[in-house]
């Protein structure tokens, strides 16, 4: 996008701290922020939340610090070594977003320390705490605290949706539901390489709610359908960047939007790194069409589908054949 051309979309930002101080009178207006944002664009950036500073700033460090170790100390927790696929390293290239595009970013995906046996479940990959002080305590201290981040704001999301706010608790709130937490590292680029490929391609995110925490170097962008164009999502300090997922919006039967987004790689003196984590619920749950979200004489979009049935469709679809894929 041209420097002068206006977007056309606004990232709503929405200040959360009335509702986690309890403050009730200034919680409806919260939710009919959230509802608007989620409606469209399905992206919005929330401050005001309780991930301190400290630990954000030590996640940043020890995720760059990880990724400069030597590729043969990364390559040896890749994530086909682990027991379900799902957890560990992801070289360059190993994600497929968009067409024939390899992303071009380093991943390292952690979850729950359950013991494996279902989808997605099993135990983490860690270098060895001499290679890389530090950096499982604050990512295992980092993950605990987004984790009950998004607990609350599923309650929110309840609440936005005139649903009881403890709606989705079982859902996003259970000892055996899904999350995952994959920090970025997407290398420098020059503005040639950058047109011609992707930090990550074109996608809408599989769950239900995603929670990403962005460096300042920019690059993430939101696609917006009626005019054809891709927007930046700006950088705001201390911001966490929410947006909907294909579940969500299936399971709001179209209100709520999954919105198609991209990572440009940075044309930049530096790397650009991103945290994201995905509360993906359930496995055993049923998404079928929420009781608010279905007016007189409407139908469902969709059919009933289980967590587990959806996130391995989607699974498999994202990642190369013949890469190490999750085991589907
Ligand atoms: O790194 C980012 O800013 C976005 C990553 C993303 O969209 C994803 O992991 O689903
Ligand atoms: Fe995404």
């Amino acid at each position: 996008m041209a420097i002068d051309q206006v977007p056309n979309i606004t990232i709503p930002v929405i200040d959360i701290s009335a509702y986690l101080s309890g403050d009730v009178s200034r919680i409806p207006k919260i939710a009919e922020e959230l509802n608007a944002a989620c409606r469209a664009p399905g992206f919005f950036q929330i401050v005001g939340h309780d991930v301190s500073a400290e630990l954000r700033n030590r996640l940043f460090n020890k995720v760059a610090q990880f990724y400069a170790l030597p590729s043969a100390t990364k390559s040896a927790l890749r994530r086909g070594l682990s027991v379900n696929g799902a957890r560990g390293y992801e070289a360059i290239g190993t994600e497929i977003m968009e067409g024939d595009f390899q992303d071009q970013k380093e991943g390292f995906m952690i979850g729950p320390e359950l013991p494996s046996g279902r989808f997605l479940q099993g135990p983490n990959l860690w270098p060895a705490e001499s290679d890389c002080p530090g950096f499982r305590s604050t990512m295992e201290e980092y993950f605990a605290a987004v984790r009950s981040l998004s607990i609350k704001m599923f309650r929110l999301l309840a609440l936005s949706l005139r649903l009881d706010e403890h709606y989705f608790d079982a859902f996003a709130d259970s000892r055996d539901s899904i999350s995952m937490c994959r920090a970025h590292r997407y290398p420098r680029a020059n503005a040639e390489m950058a047109r011609k490929s992707r930090g990550t391609g074109a996608h809408t995110d599989f769950g239900a709610m995603t929670l990403l925490l962005q460096d300042d170097i920019g690059g993430l962008e939101v696609f917006h359908r009626p005019s054809g164009t891709w927007n930046p999502v700006p950088y705001v300090k201390d911001a966490y960047i929410v947006n909907i997922g294909d579940m969500m919006e299936q399971w709001t039967n179209g209100r709520y939007m999954s919105t198609l987004h991209r990572v440009i790689s940075p044309v930049s003196s530096e790397d650009r790194y991103s945290v994201v984590f995905f509360n993906e619920g359930l496995l055993d749950q049923v998404i079928e069409c929420i009781p608010t979200c279905i007016g007189p004489g409407e139908a469902p979009l969709h059919p009933p589908v289980t967590v587990e049935a959806h996130l391995r469709k989607r699974y498999g679809e994202s990642y190369g054949e013949e890469k190490e894929g999750i085991v589907v």
